[in-house]
């Protein structure tokens, strides 16, 4: 079943296209990595497939519900960690507070955070405030996660735990949608990459197809990424 279908997407931003003619699938228990250089159209492209931004032709159909986790963590800082998790939950999905209170404990020890329920996200690293928010979209039960750079804010130290709760996700077969600049991250974690180019899918594949292909212009891409590494 597809989770996720684009067609066609098209948008400008001030008259310069940045997405141009867009389409995708993402079936059920697939993981799709998002690589390219920066300005290339990958966050919009995300944004435009949450719906967090309009488009300006296309269609974007969803096959269940969706969750996002961003790249600036976004926690709502004047609650608990328990209290962001549980939140949406319980006003939004107008869940029972004890089922969802248990599955927020269980979300928080699964991420290794169980001590830290009742602090406040200041009080938090980069890192364990990414768990908390990854904790937020999964207490939702989404049938797809979206990943806007989760680690691009955080410290080289703190990407390291992040990455590993992605990984553990895509081996529950959790569907997901992830842009990154981690290159060795999205060449284990995903089962198909998109390398977008300028606002096209310049080429796409399986891991070892987009990695090991000669395209002179990924290979470009690749070389100029592990020089700044
Ligand atoms: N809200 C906006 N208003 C105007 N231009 C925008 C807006 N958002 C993005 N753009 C432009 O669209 C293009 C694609 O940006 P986008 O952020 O999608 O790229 P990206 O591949 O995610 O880059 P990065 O890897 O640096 O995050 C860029 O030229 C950017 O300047």
């Amino acid at each position: 079943m597809n989770l996720l279908e684009m067609r066609h997407i098209r948008k400008s931003f001030d008259g310069v296209e940045v997405l141009k003619d867009i389409s995708l699938t993402v079936k059920e228990g697939e993981v799709l990595g998002i690589i390219g250089p920066s300005g290339s159209g990958k966050s919009t492209l995300l944004r435009c497939a949450t719906k967090l931004e309009t488009y300006d032709a296309g269609e974007v159909t969803y096959g269940g519900s969706v969750g996002l986790v961003f790249q600036n963590f976004n926690l709502f800082p004047h609650f608990s960690v328990l209290k962001n998790i549980m939140d949406a939950p319980i006003r939004v999905q107008k869940r029972n507070r004890a089922e969802v209170k248990q599955e927020a404990e269980e979300l928080l020890e699964k991420m290794g955070l169980k001590d830290k329920a009742n602090a406040y996200p200041c009080q938090l690293s980069g890192g364990q405030q990414q768990r908390v928010s990854i904790a937020r979209a999964l207490a939702m039960k989404p049938d797809i996660l979206f990943f806007d750079e989760p680690t691009s804010a955080l410290d080289p130290e703190l990407t390291g735990e992040i990455l590993k709760v992605i990984r553990q996700l895509a081996q529950e077969k959790m569907t997901m949608v992830i842009v990154t600049h981690e290159m060795d991250f999205a060449k284990h974690v995903s089962d198909h990459i998109i390398f977008m180019e300028e606002g096209y899918i310049a080429l796409e594949g399986s891991p070892e197809e987009v990695f090991e292909s000669s395209n002179a212009r990924i290979q470009e891409f690749l070389g100029r990424f592990s020089k700044n590494r």
